[in-house]
């Protein structure tokens, strides 16, 4: 073997490390074959130098195959948490009317991520015992950043995070509540009362929100008359599902797959109240891959077409040179800034920029300003303009959208946002850093290469 030939297969063998020896690992692969998971032979996991644990496949995997397919009763869905008699008394042997008085209060996602933290803490008492231990014990989301380092971190990040904050603390106290006000003799629920914290909610939600897939049962459980079940208390729908291996698959945006149900005729619309676990050891949920993989290396899904603000926050990862990422600029923002301009917007002008719906999503990306941020500039120049008609302007915009004159108007704000990016990334330097950390100043020196691109133009 030539020089070049021995390094190239040596960087090969270090990009990845077989993890399957892994005592839970091993646990985990022998109870979901004796649960009926087929997997495709070639597939193993393995720790990965750049995306950490995923999934390897030891020989070509070709568009069409499949990749898995788990019997329903292997995934945590809507039909085991209505079947899990134990956690629906924590609601329905109540001092409260839960279902009246928490209708619609919760997301599907917080009453899974409920769920999840009552089988946690049962430990080896239920059957998921095996597969939550194979599940991460933390999340690189910004979410759990010191406060203190929070307070430099960019913007957009920490908008997000105090929506997620305000979600769970709302939800937390929902479940709070009712476990005050639960009457329940059963000694588990006795202990978990007393166990549940907001760290071992935080640790469930995060779960739920890296690792759930689209799942939709409409079809096989009849969601619609459920008088005197826990669905009541959701407030959206109940499409996701924690599948055991199917979570170990990382994201790549050139991936492509799709899933199925493989279910008989027969089981259709089942009622609520007519659940039973052995009904779902015959459906299957199947996934298969549309794209193709090389032997040893990763083989990937796509969660969706992201940009790195919704990897970082809802996944706790960074996609270097990602097209989909944008620096947002809010209206206040926008108007604030022309206001002290001389460039105030009139109300005639106003009205004309909401009912064309140009308040929002006003952003800059990699190709330049977006359309409605392009609309709204027009608005500013050529609204009192005798010779333009702005209605014409904005819709021919559609078809050509650069006029570096629009660009100049709002050259100082966005100079000013770059700058103050620029200070806090500078103040962040200081800081220790760790992948939460690093995934936030990957992301806010993609907004510095954006908005220096845009300037430059
Ligand atoms: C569905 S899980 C995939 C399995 C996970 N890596 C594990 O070890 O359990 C999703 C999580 O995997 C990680 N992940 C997925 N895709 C990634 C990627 N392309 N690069 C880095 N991390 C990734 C993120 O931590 C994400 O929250």
């Amino acid at each position: 073997m030539g020089r070049t030939r021995r390094k190239r297969s040596l960087k090969k063998a270090r990009a990845f490390c077989a993890c399957d020896d892994q005592e839970e690992i091993i646990l985990l692969n022998t109870w979901l074959a004796k649960n009926g998971m087929q997997r495709n032979d070639k597939l193993v996991l393995a720790i990965f130098d750049d995306t950490g644990r995923g999934v390897l496949t030891k020989k070509k995997v070709q568009c069409g195959e499949e990749l898995m397919n788990l019997p329903l009763n292997l995934t945590i869905n809507v039909t085991t948490i209505l079947m899990d008699n134990l956690f629906c008394k924590i609601f329905l042997e109540n001092s409260k009317l839960c279902l009246v008085e928490y209708k619609q209060s919760v997301s599907f996602q917080s009453l899974m991520a409920f769920y999840l933290a009552f089988l946690k803490f049962q430990s080896d008492k239920t059957k998921w015992h095996i597969y939550l231990e194979s599940l991460p014990k933390e999340y690189t989301v910004p979410y759990f950043l010191p406060n203190e380092i929070k307070l430099s971190i960019d913007n957009d990040i920490q908008s997000v995070i105090s929506k997620q904050k305000d979600i769970i603390e709302t939800s937390y106290n929902v479940f709070v509540n009712i476990l005050s006000n639960n009457l329940s003799s059963d000694n588990i629920i006795k202990e978990f009362k007393k166990s549940f914290s907001m760290s071992s909610y935080e640790w469930a939600y995060f779960t739920v929100n890296t690792r759930c897939v689209f799942m939709d049962l409409t079809k096989v459980i009849d969601l619609k008359n459920t008088e005197n079940s826990i669905i009541n208390l959701i407030c959206d729908n109940t499409k996701i599902s924690l599948c055991p291996y199917l979570d170990m698959i990382n994201h790549s945006p050139n991936a492509r797959n799709e899933t199925k149900l493989l279910v008989s005729k027969d089981i259709q619309n089942i009622n609520v109240s007519n659940l039973k676990e052995d009904l779902f050891s015959s459906i299957h949920f199947s996934i298969y891959t549309k794209s193709d993989f090389e032997p040893y290396t990763q083989v990937f899904i796509c969660y969706g077409d992201s940009h790195n603000l919704k990897l970082i926050t809802e996944y706790g990862f960074f996609l270097p040179a990602n097209d989909l990422d944008y620096v947002s600029f809010s209206f206040d923002e926008v108007s604030l800034f022309l206001r002290s301009n001389s460039l105030k917007l009139s109300q005639d002008q106003i009205s004309f920029i909401n009912s064309h719906g140009l308040n929002k999503e006003l952003y800059i990306d990699c190709k330049g300003l977006s359309y409605n941020f392009y609309g709204l500039l027009l608005v500013v120049k050529y609204y009192y303009d005798q010779s333009s008609d702005v209605s014409r302007l904005i819709y021919s915009a559609a078809i050509c959208s650069h006029d570096n004159n629009l660009n100049d108007i709002i050259s100082p704000m966005v100079k000013d946002k770059l700058e103050s990016i620029k200070v806090s990334l500078d103040k962040l330097s200081n800081v220790n850093k760790c992948v939460i950390l690093n995934n936030c100043v990957e992301l806010m020196c993609q907004y510095v290469r954006i908005l220096e691109k845009f300037i430059k133009c």
